[in-house]
């Protein structure tokens, strides 16, 4: 999987990373443009020098049932001025699904954002990041929900159809009309 990120962001190929999925290309991030060899998820690696996704804080690490963040949970757009939110129609938030225990440390959001990754999605904290882009890239995506439970045939999510439209270049089209009111 971490080789899978890293071609798509090294030879813009249009990529969509659902939850674990966003996490690892958090990770091949962190390893390949930050130099941390050894940057990794505390659930691969405990004991890590450089944890770039954690578990969640509030989960109680005993009662695996309590642990996961479930259901439906709000993302706060922190531009417009990025693909998801465009797809998603210049929303100021979104809500959709969650099903994880990890999440990326916020501890190392300022290093891997002076590095180019941008985190254009947050809970309502601020502390929690729930999309990530890739400014200059057709399409590099991560999200920490599951935008594929609210997909339904005849209305995909927002975000599936960015990638079709990436994958067969007509997403810039495809925004270019929207932003005119068409
Ligand atoms: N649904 C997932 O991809 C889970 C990702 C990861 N194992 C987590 O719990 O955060």
């Amino acid at each position: 999987m971490i080789l899978a990120a890293k071609y798509a962001r090294e030879n813009n190929v249009p990529y969509l990373g659902i939850c674990l999925g966003m996490q690892i290309s958090v990770i091949e991030y962190a390893r390949s443009v930050l130099g941390l060899d050894k940057a990794n998820s505390n659930e691969f690696d405990p004991a890590t020098p450089n944890p770039v996704v954690i578990f969640m804080p509030e989960g109680s690490r005993t009662h695996m049932g309590s642990t996961m963040r479930l259901g439906s949970r709000r993302t706060l757009f922190q531009t417009h001025d990025c693909v998801s939110s465009k797809l998603y129609r210049n929303s100021e938030y979104v809500d959709e699904r969650h099903r994880h225990r990890y999440e990326v440390n916020p501890e190392m959001i300022g290093i891997l954002e002076e590095a180019g990754l941008q985190f254009v999605g947050r809970d309502e904290t601020g502390r929690r990041m729930e999309i990530l882009e890739l400014p200059g890239h057709p399409y590099y995506v991560g999200v920490q929900f599951h935008p594929e439970f609210k997909s339904r045939p005849g209305r995909p999510s927002a975000l599936f159809l960015g990638l079709i439209l990436a994958a067969t270049g007509q997403l810039e089209a495809y925004l270019g009309h929207y932003q005119n009111g068409i």
